[in-house]
């Protein structure tokens, strides 16, 4: 049986950043009592009495409801789920800095969509990790999701994650509102992975828009960069259908499309010329996909995973490779030509995308839902 809303649900939101607030938005116009947590004081006054948060979501106006505060205990004070949208890399400081304050039973929702540098762990990885909690209290949110447009009330969906459905179902019904739809899957690592993967394709695709080149290198690099994130997600134990949704492809469309995103600002920032150190300092906000280069790159070796668009982001990167030189494939070292591993390929991830994307084909045509639907 599906849980019911209940109005006024105590929520907590730790991170008020571009995608934290828009979160703490959303759950608002959902029905729920949220408290937001900002690092700043200044910034947890702006938002509760001035309904603005200029810094990161300049024009928009927050619902009246929406508190923040800076002070963790009492953001988290009866908070029965807790949405963490902090940087990747701050996520296990700052679960400890939670820790004490949490409701015994409350569930936890990473936002978030990058890896720990120094472990490789993903973020539902790291809490569980950190907090002594049952790992059906775990979720991850994942979708097609730049914060502007939401903030904007410009309809679009994500997936809610958990190995427990029962603890997807209920965080979905509540952030849940007219303008953002939630689906609900089981697939936590590849609802997880598809965020992680998409940045670093993204950022291929700003390399290549800085350089100058147009949509056929773009498309192929989409077309490619979601064979790799499929191939390495599976390789992981990922449902290959996840890839295909909206957590994947939905998602790696908006990423490489949009100006706003981050990841894809940076790379454009790359092929025009600039240095990594130069780019970092321009970037005023998260950039997830340039700290994720290195650990997924170690993932993907651990399990024989070729990534040959990712080993190019980091090659440039590292300014071993100049950005007119990449390519949306390698050569072999013989510089013989390759077959192509697509969905009729040979590679394990990819022929399971095919799969995939013959039963949703298959579906539609006989009036079924999408691979996302509950
Ligand atoms: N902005 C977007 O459109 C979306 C972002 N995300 C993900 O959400 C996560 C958060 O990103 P954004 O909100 O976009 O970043 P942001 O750069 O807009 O905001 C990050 C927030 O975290 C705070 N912060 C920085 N260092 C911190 C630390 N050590 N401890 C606690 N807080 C710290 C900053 O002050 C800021 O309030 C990232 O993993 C990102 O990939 C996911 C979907 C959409
Ligand atoms: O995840 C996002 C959209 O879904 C935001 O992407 P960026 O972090 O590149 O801005």
């Amino acid at each position: 049986m599906k849980p019911k809303v209940q109005p006024g649900t105590r929520v907590a939101v730790l991170g008020a950043g571009s995608w934290g607030t828009t979160f703490a938005k959303i759950l608002t116009d959902g029905g729920a009592d949220v408290m937001l947590w900002a690092r700043r004081p200044e910034l947890a006054k702006e938002i509760t009495e001035g309904r603005r948060n200029s810094d990161y979501l300049p024009g928009i106006n927050l619902p009246v409801g929406l508190r923040a505060t800076s002070r963790l205990d009492l953001a988290l004070h009866g908070a029965e789920q807790v949405f963490v949208s902090v940087p990747s890399q701050s996520l296990r400081e700052n679960l400890v800095s939670a820790e004490p304050y949490l409701a015994s039973n409350a569930l936890i929702v990473s936002l978030m969509k990058g890896v720990e540098r120094s472990t490789g762990l993903r973020m539902s990885e790291v809490i569980a990790e950190v907090l002594p909690i049952d790992p059906a209290r775990i979720a991850a949110i994942s979708g097609p999701n730049l914060a502007l447009e939401i903030a904007k009330e410009q309809p679009t969906a994500a997936v809610v994650s958990s190995s427990s459905l029962e603890t997807a179902q209920a965080i979905a019904m509540l952030a849940n509102t007219r303008y953002f739809r939630t689906f609900v899957n089981t697939d936590v690592i590849g609802t997880e992975f598809g965020g992680v993967l998409k940045n670093l394709i993204a950022v291929a695709i700003g390399i290549v828009d800085g350089v100058g080149y147009g949509e056929n290198t773009k498309a192929s690099i989409i077309t490619r960069g979601l064979v790799e994130m499929t191939d390495f997600a599976v390789a992981y134990g990922a449902q290959p259908e996840t890839l295909a949704g909206l957590a994947g492809l939905g998602d790696l469309i908006a990423t490489c499309q949009s100006p706003l995103s981050r990841n894809n600002t940076a790379g454009r920032l790359l092929g025009q010329g600039y240095s990594i150190a130069d780019v970092t300092k321009q970037m005023q906000q998260t950039t997830e996909g340039l700290a994720s280069v290195g650990p997924v790159l170690e993932l993907a070796k651990a399990k024989g995973v070729d990534m040959p668009i990712v080993e190019q982001v980091r090659q440039v990167l590292a300014g071993t490779l100049h950005p007119k030189d990449i390519a949306p494939h390698l050569t072999t070292d013989s510089g013989e030509p390759q077959g192509e591993r697509t969905i009729d390929g040979q590679a394990h991830g990819s022929r399971a995308l095919w799969g995939t994307f013959k039963r949703t084909f298959d579906q539609l045509r006989h009036g079924g839902r999408s691979t996302d639907g509950a």
